[in-house]
């Protein structure tokens, strides 16, 4: 039974393509006013809880475009059936993607469902430093393919013009918006998406350069069936509703127990944060990749370390990462597979933050949106309630896990967000 009814109705449906970055749109989101519940995967069963708006977590982002069509279009079957007025799917702010996609193929596909002919696409997130300028995209004060995400582990990204890189993936023919129609407002934005359309444009690359231009372009989209987006969109939507901040909307139980971070990311951003932890002096392990090809009880060592240092008054926060500079991301990533290596230290670190939770962790910090997906998917976490903002983008949220059966506090850091000091700050804020 839906229930979708006047006084519960959900508003924006969104679908994100990985766990951290459903963290974040769910983040501005709430920032904005709205009642947000956050899904891991496709629920089973209807709503059962009042929201403004619903983020469905996937982990789509990398796997095969066939099947993050799949997900992605029973994801929005489930949102229709609450009721969503709008679909929003996010995806990251670097648009992270391989040459197939998976950001092409799944807007085709949503537009297809939805019977729209026409559409936007931004990762435009001022608050951290992503603005898009005449379709290129930029990372702080550098392109794209300049930033470091030219090295990604999975997901390089070598070209920073968006037209092109959307261009190669999907069906329709891509267009923009430049930062000129946007500096005239709303109207006049409007008006582009109508001239682009008339030349047979589908997908219109949106340039942003600061959060009055997202509020612009969130004006231009009230009633679009589909906004395709990082999460910086978001912070424009929600006012299309009639709905305002509301200082009680991050509201969250108290916090207890022991603090852990786990890390597979191996961005930039990560790597210092990672180095920062380690130069204060507070336990960390590092997991070595090789050892868990060849067998080791890697998961097991880990445990049996972090329970002697978190027995210790002074132990926690401890810090179990797999977090490696480029070259030595490469070499393994030479010896194993691109896919193998990924999959093997999601799966160890998983298991880790499941037995760091198990053994009274109920402050987790998880560092990698891939790998947040595989550890939110081994605590079982079926829902979560978003709080606070530590940085921008990354919230603190609250869950149930079989593990953690009164719930826990866990964050789920983009890897490129976050100061340097995130994984000491970040409990600070709890
Ligand atoms: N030392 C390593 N060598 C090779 N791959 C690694 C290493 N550490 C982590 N990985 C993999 O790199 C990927 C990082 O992606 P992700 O968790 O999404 O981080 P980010 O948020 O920085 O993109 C994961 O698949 C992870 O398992
Ligand atoms: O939009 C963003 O940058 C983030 O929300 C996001 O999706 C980050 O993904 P990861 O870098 O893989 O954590």
């Amino acid at each position: 039974m839906s229930i979708s009814t006047e006084r519960n109705r959900v508003r924006l449906g969104c679908i994100a393509d990985d766990f951290t970055g459903a963290t974040d749109l769910a983040n501005n989101l709430v920032r904005a006013g709205m009642r947000v519940v956050q899904t891991i995967g496709v629920p089973g069963a209807a709503l059962d809880a009042q929201a403004d708006a619903v983020v469905v977590a996937l982990k789509s982002r990398t796997i095969a475009p066939a099947e993050a069509v799949a997900q992605s279009l029973a994801a929005l079957k489930w949102l229709q059936e609450q009721g969503a007025e709008q679909i929003y799917f996010k995806y990251c702010s670097t648009f992270d993607s391989t040459p197939e996609g998976n950001i092409g193929p799944v807007t085709d596909a949503l537009m297809q469902a939805l019977g729209t002919d026409f559409t936007v696409a931004t990762p435009a997130f001022p608050d951290n430093k992503r603005t898009v300028f005449k379709g290129y995209l930029f990372a702080g004060d550098v392109l794209l393919n300049e930033s470091g995400m030219q090295d990604h582990p999975l997901t390089p990204m070598r070209d920073p013009n968006l037209v092109r890189v959307l261009q190669a993936q999907t069906q329709h023919q891509v267009g923009l918006v430049d930062y000129q129609s946007i500096a005239q407002g709303a109207d006049a934005v409007r008006a582009r998406f109508a001239a682009l359309r008339a030349e047979g444009v589908g997908i219109a690359i949106v340039d942003a350069l600061a959060n009055a231009d997202l509020v612009t372009l969130g004006q231009a989209l009230k009633g679009m069936p589909l906004v395709t987006a990082g999460s910086g969109v978001a912070i424009g939507l929600p006012a299309n509703f009639g709905i305002a901040p509301d200082s009680q909307a991050a509201a969250l139980p108290a916090a207890g127990g022991l603090q852990a971070v786990v890390s597979g990311s191996c961005s930039v951003a990560t790597n210092r944060q990672v180095a920062e932890f380690i130069a204060t002096g507070r336990p960390a392990l590092a997991i070595d990749p090789l050892r868990i090809a060849e067998g080791a009880d890697v998961r097991g060592e880990a445990l049996a370390w972090a329970k002697e240092q978190l027995a210790n008054p002074q132990g926690g926060p401890v810090l179990v990462y797999s977090t490696a500079e480029p070259s030595s991301v490469r070499a393994i990533q030479g010896r194993l597979g691109v896919e193998k290596a990924g999959a093997m230290v999601e799966e160890t670190i998983a298991a880790i933050a499941r037995g760091l939770v198990e053994l009274g962790v109920r402050q987790l910090v998880v560092a990698g949106g891939e790998t947040s997906g595989a550890c939110v998917q081994a605590l079982e976490i079926a829902q979560m309630r978003i709080g606070a903002q530590i940085d921008p983008g990354v919230p603190w949220c609250h869950a149930l896990s079989p593990a953690a059966p009164q719930g826990l506090h866990i964050t789920l850091k983009s890897g490129n967000f976050g100061t340097p000091d995130f994984f000491t700050k970040a409990f600070g804020t709890l």
